[in-house]
């Protein structure tokens, strides 16, 4: 479990958390999202004891975190850059060093996760391309098996079947050894499937922390004939709209109610789950 109280970090006249009071029961993954400068970056580096607090407390289980050994051993955190390690250090040295830093390490794990993402520990670090160290980060990451595990955009770089398998991966871990996750993310859409729960920061406040079906049910995608879904959807608050030949989709801010439900039974409109990023960007402000 972790919580912080009235959590505050300030960079000179920057404020990146204003006053922050989370509870983020274990054994989960929560989604943490955000615009630009929203404050991630920030939160999960206190939150994993990188860096102190201005004000107010971060304790996972209980215990404090900063400068705290026997809550950050516990404590992984994978930051966007991907550098787990030195530039020079083969990757040998760098999953030896995490085997002797981390008590859950799983050395066999990491050796198989790295033969599938196609890496070998004779490779330099610093001579991996950007997707490759990402890739290495998350072997690291997983193979650590930390019961907090968080990673800042930690698939930056990556194509799209090495973030696949990314993404099964997690999970069939998770399933197989619940810990808790926490993973920073733009790519909405893709990674929205993984999470228990949404956490979305802006402009350094938790706008919002929802299961990820409730948020779900907080709008609706209506799809059918354009001119059907048009009429249909007039007078409700439209976050987007999609046209694919002469069918359209909308998605709309909103429940509907049962009088409007049978309207679209009635069409043969297709209505179903809002995409999380059209909530995201609807709630954070909208498109600039
Ligand atoms: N070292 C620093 N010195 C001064 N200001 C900083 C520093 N690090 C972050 N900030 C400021 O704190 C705020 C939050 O930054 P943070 O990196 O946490 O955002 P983020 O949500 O991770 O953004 P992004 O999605 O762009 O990575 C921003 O206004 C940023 O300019």
């Amino acid at each position: 479990m972790i919580t912080t109280s009235a959590l505050q970090v300030r960079f000179g006249d920057t404020t990146a958390l204003h006053p922050l009071d989370l509870d983020l029961p274990g054994e989960r993954i929560y989604g943490l999202l955000g615009r630009n400068g929203a404050g991630k970056t920030t939160l999960l580096s206190v939150l994993a004891g990188f860096r102190k607090p201005s004000a107010g407390a971060v304790l996972f289980d209980g215990a404090p975190v900063f400068e705290n050994v026997r809550s950050t051993s516990r404590i992984c955190l994978i930051r966007d850059d991907g550098m787990v390690g030195d530039g020079t250090d083969n990757l040998r040295d760098v999953l030896d060093m995490a085997a002797m830093l981390r008590p859950a390490f799983d050395s066999g794990y990491a050796a198989e996760l790295l033969d599938r993402f196609g890496l070998t520990r004779k490779q330099r670090l610093g001579a991996l391309s950007r997707g490759q160290r990402s890739a290495f980060a998350i072997v690291v990451g997983l193979a650590s098996r930390a019961p907090l595990t968080m990673f800042d955009e930690a698939h930056l770089g990556m194509d799209a079947a090495n973030r696949q398998l990314f993404h099964d991966e997690l999970l069939r871990d998770y399933l197989a050894h619940p810990r808790t996750f926490v993973l920073s993310t733009h790519l909405i859409e893709e990674q929205s499937p993984l999470f228990e729960q949404v956490l979305i920061l802006h402009e350094g406040r938790l706008l919002l922390q929802s299961d990820l079906d409730e948020l779900r049910e907080r709008g609706v995608s209506v799809t059918g004939p354009a001119q059907v879904v048009d009429d249909f959807v007039y007078g409700l608050k439209v976050l987007s709209e999609r046209t694919l030949g002469p069918t359209k989709q909308v998605t709309v801010f909103g429940g509907l109610d049962d009088e409007r439900r049978a309207l679209a039974g009635r069409y043969a409109l297709e209505l179903g789950p809002v995409a999380v990023q059209d909530l995201f960007i609807h709630l954070t402000g909208g498109v600039p």
